[in-house]
């Protein structure tokens, strides 16, 4: 269990909801995200989740609802810097100028001490790259120089947007490592992705949405259910009966498998073969979250369009709100 710091921050959204024209593109959204906890923030292309990080952050402009980090709406916090640190783009990078520049120029426009450039380069894993034009950067360094940026105010609440986009295997293992590390310590984390699969190992708490709207939000735990084994066997009726003598409640699923309530996977074994029984597959139930995210979100990408420019971009005002952070 991560601890939790009695100074953390909460982001609470209630009832956000934002139309560009006539297109709702965030519909009614009210969620919390806690501290001490990587909160997945989750939906398909087009649903709404970079719109939504937008107007936490104060750069796009609520159509109704309101968005607020540590008590405050972003515009109204007494030390933003302090208080909540984001990565929405990887790209946004001047390209001539090296990464430590461009952390000092931050540093240096927040009053943050100089010797945090070196030391957040050093825990992104990039000072080797420290001198060398972001121009030149891939975007997994882009990556680590934007979660560096990020975190230079050594903010309560880190919010980032797609951040295992361009990462390696191994980066998005260190990615994992280091945001687990930031969240032991009490930081809030609002990670968004258009993939469960990709943070499902991350995340404690997810947020799904889609078309704009909340569609499920809880712990991985909660989503995941309860835990057991799925036994294969010649008769699965005779060994949900002897499971049920040795305490174990059990049913059969419709692939003619018996699901146990219990991940002692030996006592099962045991119990088969005492009923003589073959044991033909014994294996931890695992929920399939990403089918169960597909479910949840299936069709509601409104980036796909067939022909044409999509909906939203017809009849919406030109251009994004706002600049990244
Ligand atoms: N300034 C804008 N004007 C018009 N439509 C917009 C604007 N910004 C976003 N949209 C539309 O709002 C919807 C939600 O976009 P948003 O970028 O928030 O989704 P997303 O979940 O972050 O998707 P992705 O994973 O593709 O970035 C999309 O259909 C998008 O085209």
């Amino acid at each position: 269990m991560s601890a939790t710091t009695s100074d953390g921050a909460r982001i609470e959204v209630r009832g956000l909801t934002k139309r560009f024209g006539s297109f709702v593109a965030v519909d009614d959204l009210s969620f919390d995200v806690e501290p001490g906890r990587i909160t997945g923030f989750l939906g398909p292309n087009g649903a709404g989740k970079t719109t939504s990080l937008r107007m936490i952050l104060g750069l796009v402009n609520a159509t109704s609802g309101t968005a607020t980090i540590d008590g405050h709406r972003y515009v109204d916090l007494p030390n933003p810097l302090g208080t909540v640190g984001a990565a929405l783009e990887a790209t946004n990078f001047h390209p001539g100028r090296s990464g430590r520049d461009h952390l000092r120029v931050l540093a240096d426009a927040g009053s943050i001490p100089l010797g945090r450039v070196d030391e957040l380069l050093e825990l992104t894993g990039i000072p080797a790259a420290a001198r060398k034009r972001a121009g030149e950067y891939s975007m997994g360094m882009r990556q680590r120089l934007g979660l560096a940026a990020a975190l230079l105010g050594d903010p309560k609440v880190l919010v980032l947007d797609e951040p295992s986009n361009g990462l390696d295997p191994e980066g998005i293992r260190w990615l994992r490592g280091f945001l687990r590390h930031l969240s032991s310590e009490g930081k809030t984390i609002l990670v968004s992705s258009h993939l469960l699969a990709e943070v499902q190992q991350t995340v404690d708490e997810v947020v799904i949405i889609a078309n704009g709207r909340l569609v499920r939000s809880g712990s991985i735990a909660d989503l995941e259910g309860t835990p057991g084994a799925v036994v294969k066997t010649s008769d699965a009726g005779r060994l949900a009966g002897a499971l049920r003598v040795a305490d174990v409640t059990s049913t059969v699923d419709d692939n003619g498998s018996l699901v146990a309530d219990t991940t002692d996977l030996r006592l099962i074994g045991d119990v088969a073969l005492r009923a003589g029984l073959p044991i033909y597959g014994l294996q931890p139930r695992k929920a399939d979250l990403e089918a169960l995210f597909f479910q949840l979100t299936e069709g509601t990408n409104r980036n796909e369009v067939t022909g044409g420019v999509a909906p939203a971009e017809q009849d919406a005002v030109i251009g994004r709100e706002g600049a990244n952070l």
